[in-house]
């Protein structure tokens, strides 16, 4: 049976969207869901009600102790909400973070901006038992490294980790823009089909959050997964990567 990873961004979660009757539908048709969710702005919005500041390096945000404790926190309840949205779409939805089942083992990121992680490794057994029995899996990216230490994941690289790991059919990046834009913000420029060879062109003059997005993308084409796509929900594709 066909596995469909979904990342639902923290952008895309505040406008609001059909994504949990979406899910529901694909469910019900037969389809194995995995969602794995973002969280970035709740987080943000969290640290300024606490009087922390955060910033952000080439999309990924700098994670101090204090910072991973407030973003540990919102990413959990994010994840729990969610459930809460998809039960009442029709969908048997149980959340989990990378810290459960050993699910993913994080890698300290090499640049100097704290308990971030990159994916050093995946155990996708927990997810398949999940889904094997008719569960929407929803993970939030959390992860411990290999001492133990939890690390912050951007939730777009642990998708692409997860989509291949689990050898999905397609994984799909679901934003608030309908897709990658050559010249960001012209609206004329969207880009509606992209090689990997293309995309990693491109990504040197990305920004921001379509960083880690496209490179999960791409590291996910690579490794085998047949196509990535980018859009508002996850029937309006406005862009697809191909290997
Ligand atoms: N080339 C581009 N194409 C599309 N969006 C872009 C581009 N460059 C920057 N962006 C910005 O990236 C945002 C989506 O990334 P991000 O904020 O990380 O979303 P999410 O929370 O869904 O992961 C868009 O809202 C847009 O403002
Ligand atoms: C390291 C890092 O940047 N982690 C992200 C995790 C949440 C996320 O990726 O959320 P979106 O998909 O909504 O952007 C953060 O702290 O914002």
């Amino acid at each position: 049976m066909s596995i469909t990873v979904v990342k639902y961004g923290g952008h895309a979660m505040s406008a609001g969207s059909s994504f949990a009757q979406d899910v529901a539908a694909l469910v019900k048709a037969g389809q194995k869901v995995v969602v794995v969710h973002g969280g970035g702005p709740q987080i943000s919005a969290m640290l300024d009600r606490v009087g922390l500041t955060s910033e952000f390096r080439n999309g990924l945000r700098v994670t101090t102790p204090e910072v991973m404790q407030i973003a540990r926190m919102v990413l959990l309840s994010v994840g729990k909400d969610l459930v809460g949205s998809l039960a009442r779409a029709g969908a048997k939805a149980v959340s989990l973070s990378g810290e459960d089942g050993g699910l993913i083992t994080a890698r300290r990121v090499p640049q100097d901006i704290g308990l971030v992680g990159d994916v050093a490794s995946i155990d996708p057994s927990l997810i398949h038992t999940l889904a094997d029995n008719g569960y929407v899996p929803v993970v939030s990216t959390l992860a411990p490294d290999a001492e133990g230490v939890p690390h912050n994941l951007n939730a777009d690289i642990a998708a692409g980790g997860l989509a291949i790991a689990l050898r999905a059919n397609k994984l799909v990046m679901i934003t608030d823009v309908p897709g990658l834009y050559r010249n960001w913000p012209d609206a004329s420029s969207l880009i509606e089909k992209i090689t990997a060879q293309e995309l990693e062109e491109l990504l040197p003059s990305l920004e921001k959050g379509m960083v880690p997005k496209m490179e999960a993308c791409l590291r996910a084409v690579r490794a085998g997964v047949p196509s990535a796509a980018i859009g508002t929900s996850l029937h309006a594709h406005g862009t697809v990567v191909l290997p």
